[in-house]
């Protein structure tokens, strides 16, 4: 019988199913609840069913398929029980399980130290309900998450949604003055730095919702719709925000400067010279005027299809250069294949306040 969930995973992409193997909405899950409402204990081992049941002896050999009824019912009995890694047969329960007793553990209480130790010692994934203080705690490999009520996760959902939405609001004031001053060819470091930090917030509060996504299970979906209306578009807006401004304008480097702005603290992203050196110049001041590309406020407008922001701004260096000349030479868009020039040149100038 094979291990719980994969073992060519990593540890970290292990814990992530043994959450959602767990989460509200599952049948595990439901049974947990019940253990708790009943104020019962409970020692489960999930998985790795050879290894585990060689580590121990006694308790009855049961074979019997799962349900969350069936595994509350058996959590009466002193032991532990076990369970198939697909959770489709409990195969014993009033299990004693014997692990070594040397394998490290620093968890207090006989249950939890031998659901450490038997998850060092076997791939399951071991599931320790605890009598005393109606928690539960998932192991794997020795590391252990304990599972939160849905109250609990909501009550942090709820906060995180409060920042997504604030940081949101003020980012978008932000990219909307950002492209003015960008037309006016107006950008300070100051500027961008901001942004930047607005960015970071955004990212890092949207990366701590996912994590409470998983842990909702089924009961997280309208969570996600809202994350996605929050967050979804201003994933590539910050990559194109980055190419726009980074020495090197490649996507590989965009990815390399997220990676290093997001090992920043808030003090450090606030650092000018230091946002500065990331995006690959020196010796720059918080007023020195900075010029974009251009790529992200050609790809807000409508008629600038997938790929043309790269082909014009690759045709004409910078947004600045394109204000330049849009207006004398305009045949120069329809040569690179700019489906509709003149309204182009018409919403740059919308969004730049000189048309109505
Ligand atoms: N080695 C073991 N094998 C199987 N079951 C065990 C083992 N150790 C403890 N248990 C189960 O855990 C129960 C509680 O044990 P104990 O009070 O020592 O642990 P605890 O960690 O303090 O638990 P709790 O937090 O639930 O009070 C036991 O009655 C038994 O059902």
């Amino acid at each position: 019988m094979g291990d719980f969930c994969d073992r060519s995973l990593s540890l970290d992409e292990r814990m992530e199913c043994a959450m959602r193997q767990t989460a509200p909405g599952t049948a595990l899950r439901r049974a947990l609840d019940m253990i708790i409402a009943g104020r019962l204990g409970a020692l489960i081992c999930v998985g790795d069913v050879d290894a585990v049941l060689a580590a121990g002896d006694d308790g009855f050999p049961l074979n019997i398929s799962f349900t969350a009824n069936r595994l509350f019912e058996l959590s009466k009995m002193d032991g532990a029980i076990v369970i198939d890694k697909d959770l489709t047969q409990i195969k014993r329960a009033n299990f004693h399980l014997n692990p070594d007793p040397s394998l490290p553990t620093s968890e207090t209480g006989m249950r939890h130290r031998t659901a450490a130790r038997m998850s060092i010692l076997t791939n399951a994934m071991v599931i320790s309900v605890s009598e005393r203080r109606q928690v539960v705690n998932v192991y794997l490999d020795g590391r252990s998450f304990q599972i939160k009520t849905v109250q609990e996760i909501m009550d942090m959902v709820n906060q995180l949604l409060v920042t997504l939405q604030s940081t949101r609001q003020a980012l978008d004031r932000n990219l909307l003055r950002l492209t003015t001053l960008e037309l006016d060819n107006y950008v300070t470091l100051a500027d961008i730095s901001k942004i930047f930090s607005y960015f970071e917030v955004l990212m890092t509060a949207a990366d701590e919702l996912d994590d409470l996504i998983d842990q909702l299970g089924s009961e997280g979906r309208t969570i996600a719709m809202q994350r996605e209306q929050l967050v979804g578009d201003m994933d590539d807006e910050y990559t194109l925000m980055i190419r726009d401004y980074a020495r090197d304008s490649s996507e590989e480097t965009a990815r390399e400067v997220r990676r290093q702005f997001h090992e920043l603290d808030a003090a450090q992203l606030h650092s000018f010279k230091r946002v500065g050196a990331m995006l690959g110049y020196e010796g720059l001041g918080e007023d020195s005027i900075m010029a974009p590309l251009g790529l992200r406020t050609l790809s807000r407008i409508s008629v600038v299809r997938e790929g043309m922001a790269d082909k014009i701004v690759d045709e004409y260096g910078s947004l600045q250069e394109l204000m330049d000349d849009i207006e004398d030479n305009p045949s120069r868009l329809d040569d690179i294949g700019v489906k509709n020039p003149g309204i182009l040149a018409d919403s740059l100038y919308r969004m730049w306040g000189r048309k109505e």
